[in-house]
């Protein structure tokens, strides 16, 4: 019988080698201070927690992954670990949940949050079938918590660690139990820090247990020159070992814990792609939303605004999506009307070979446009049009099909070009691909 655990690689060890997933470094600020934390923005060096080499935007995120979805053809989740807490960031972290499961209705949606300010927020997770939450508990008794956190900052104060540790506790069991009351698996991270609660994680991992937690993850700490405790060692495997083998009694362990990036992108243990760590730059450098973008709310994603009142579709006939960009003499321009499409220009493209001028003319060509629908387009065109505020979406069927959720901005994902197009325009350097 297949279970929510089947595809997610961090739930189940099984599907480690077979499934990714992604980090959306889109939540740079926290509420709290773990003192064994250092986090950095622009890190393209280090592969552990709290480094990513950019910070998206919603909007920039949603394009991002477009790029990770093209690359990475096993990618089953889609979470949001930082670099900084999800809920110091909420505006954000729930605005990029929106964002992809209205583009993806499939996909796993995961998060990992130290607890603090997940609360208001767990209804709207599960309504947006966020299923897998991990939860950072790294003591449940306030004393050998105020040693490890220090700070919290609760409503618009900081607090010192004592009174901040009771606080967050008592935030973190009342998370797990909402979590699962609104059935979403939660799994427990815990780091071990020796000298701190070594002998304490059974405990949190029995306190875990009572709660409903589903798995337990005990991260051995990874020592960061940075941070407060950079001075202290790892942990060796013999002590991991035992505290794992100690907290088993209470809850199936996490044993393949790869400590990754806020922006870790594939299978666990997979090295950083190079082209999707420039990807991830060049998105970080768009504009974080274009003017035809306005935020989500619960009922509609993306509400586009009447300053770009058309959409642009590349057809040989004029009843199809089926033209790559680089291939396409003229676009079609439509507009909405009565609840029905009008076609209401047909415009040429600027003049094939002109290098990124083309690209720079096509975008001055749309610039009443809200989106391109096309069966392809070269990485360098689209990067261009998005900058320009120019959604683009690479889909293929009837232009009547794709219009309806092009305006409404529903998703486009049922629609999407299977095969990846190619331009077969006149030779290298004309279409950009
Ligand atoms: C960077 S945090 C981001 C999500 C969230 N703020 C949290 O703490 O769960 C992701 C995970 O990395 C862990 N982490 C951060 N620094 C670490 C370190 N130096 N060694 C081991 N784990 C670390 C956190 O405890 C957390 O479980
Ligand atoms: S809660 Fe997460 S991001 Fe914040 S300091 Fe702790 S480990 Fe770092
Ligand atoms: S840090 Fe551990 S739990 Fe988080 S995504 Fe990586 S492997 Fe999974």
């Amino acid at each position: 019988m297949s279970s929510i655990f089947d595809n997610h690689p961090c739930f189940n060890k099984a599907a480690r080698k077979t499934h990714g997933r992604v980090h959306l470094p889109v939540a740079p600020r926290c509420n709290i201070q773990c003192r064994f934390c250092d986090r950095k923005f622009d890190c393209v060096n280090e592969s552990r927690p709290g480094v990513a080499s950019g910070i998206l935007s919603p909007y920039q995120a949603l394009v991002y992954l477009d790029h990770v979805f093209a690359e990475k053809k096993n990618i089953s989740v889609v979470g949001i670990a930082g670099p900084g807490d999800p809920f110091a960031n909420a505006d954000e972290t729930m605005e990029t949940l929106r964002l992809v499961r209205q583009q993806y209705p499939d996909i796993l949606l995961c998060l990992a949050t130290n607890g603090l300010g997940i609360g208001p927020y767990i209804k709207e997770l599960a309504n947006l079938k966020v299923s897998h939450v991990t939860l950072t508990m790294n003591a449940v008794d306030p004393e050998i918590a105020s040693r490890i956190y220090a700070w919290v900052r609760h409503g618009k104060r900081v607090r010192q660690a004592m009174e901040g540790s009771e606080i967050l506790l008592e935030k973190q069991s009342e998370a797990l139990i909402q979590l699962k009351a609104h059935g979403i698996a939660v799994k427990v991270n815990s780091i071990l820090i020796p000298g701190i609660n070594e002998d304490h994680i059974p405990e949190v991992a029995r306190t875990a247990a009572s709660l409903g937690a589903d798995i337990f993850n005990c991260i051995p700490y990874y020592p960061n020159p940075g941070s407060a405790f950079g001075h202290m060692e790892e942990p060796g495997k013999d002590l991991v070992q035992r505290v794992r083998a100690a907290s088993a009694i209470h809850l199936p362990q996490m044993t393949h814990c790869t400590r990754c990036r806020a922006d870790a992108v594939g299978c666990l243990g997979e090295q950083e792609s190079p082209s999707l760590m420039a990807k991830l730059k060049a998105c970080e450098a768009m504009p974080k939303m274009p003017d035809n973008y306005r935020p989500a709310d619960e009922d509609s994603c993306r509400i586009l605004s009447p300053k770009r009142p058309f959409i642009a579709v590349g057809s040989r006939e004029g009843i199809l999506v089926n033209q790559h960009l680089g291939e396409a003499d003229t676009l079609l321009i439509f507009r909405e009307k009565d609840g029905d499409f009008e076609l209401v220009d047909t415009r040429s493209t600027p003049p094939k070979g002109g290098g990124e001028s083309r690209w720079e003319d096509m975008a001055a060509l749309l610039s009443d446009c809200r989106m391109l629908l096309v069966n392809g387009i070269g990485e360098r065109p689209k990067t261009v049009l998005l900058q320009s505020g120019v959604d683009v979406a690479e889909v293929e069927g009837l232009i009547e099909t794709a219009l309806t959720p092009a305006f409404s901005g529903a998703s486009l994902m049922h629609l999407k070009t299977r095969s990846i197009k190619a331009c077969s325009g006149a030779g290298a350097g004309v279409c950009g691909a």
